[in-house]
């Protein structure tokens, strides 16, 4: 297992505590929350970024032709992680190249960041490297950081193997996941394992063992897979 050069982001956290009110609810809990953070979606052009947001935020997929973003886009939703409302404030990025400066200055805001490639597209995925340096370069210090290789539904297109994103995510020390924004297929998880880090560093229990995201994907995915046989 590689060192892991994006440590999680351990009390390190810019976001701020709302609690603003007693409401427990379980599923849709509306726009009230006790913790929120700030998560972005990085990656080259196309590879699905703004839809794998829309699959999480809304569970539609956005098919038909592709409208890149311009800019920054931003969305949020509040998720129940045990009864604690973490709110992601989550900001879709332009993948072009001609957004780069822009996009970059936000990254030290982040207290999390997916990079997506695409694993019907090889360069999307030859891409990664240079995404991570520029992760190292412009982020906060203990950002947490998430590969996804989505739209793992496109079997016959397929250009990378899962195994080759399994092994650039052992050498970079980051959790990784294959998705799909069409299917839904661990979008969820994604985003609900970023949840629950940040609330595991804000509100830790001394008797509580130290949360690994890396090892909460792996069970997930593990979960997902019995409950589908
Ligand atoms: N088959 C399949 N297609 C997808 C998936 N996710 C996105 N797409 C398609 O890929 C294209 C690009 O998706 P976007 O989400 O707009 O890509 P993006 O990363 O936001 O691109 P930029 O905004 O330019 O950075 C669209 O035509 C989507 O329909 C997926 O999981 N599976
Ligand atoms: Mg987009």
């Amino acid at each position: 297992m590689g060192q892991n050069k994006f440590p999680s982001l351990l009390g390190t956290s810019n976001g701020s505590n709302h609690k603003q009110s007693g409401n427990s609810a379980v599923g849709h809990v509306g726009d009230t929350y006790d913790l929120s953070c700030k998560v972005m979606l990085i990656g080259d052009s196309g590879v699905g970024k703004t839809c794998l947001l829309v699959r999480f935020k809304d569970g539609t997929f956005l098919s038909g032709s592709f409208i890149s973003t311009i800019g920054i886009d931003f969305r949020h939703k509040v998720i129940d992680v045990d009864g604690t409302k973490v709110k992601l404030q989550i900001w879709d990025t332009a993948g072009q190249e001609r957004f780069r400066s822009i996009t970059k200055a936000y990254y030290r805001d982040a207290n999390a960041l997916l990079l997506l490639y695409d694993v019907t597209n090889r360069s999307s995925f030859d891409n990664v490297r240079a995404w991570l340096g520029d992760i190292r370069d412009y982020s906060q210090d203990g950002v947490v950081v998430m590969l996804l290789g989505n739209k793992c539904d496109s079997t016959s297109e397929r250009q990378v193997r899962k195994e080759d994103g399994e092994r650039l995510s052992k050498e970079f020390g980051v959790p990784f996941m294959e998705t799909s924004a069409k299917t839904g297929v661990n979008v969820e998880l994604a985003f609900i394992a970023i949840g629950r880090d940040l609330k595991m560093k804000r509100i830790k229990m001394p008797q509580e063992e130290a949360f690994c995201v890396a090892d909460f994907v792996q069970q997930g995915q593990k979960h997902q897979h019995c409950c589908s046989n």
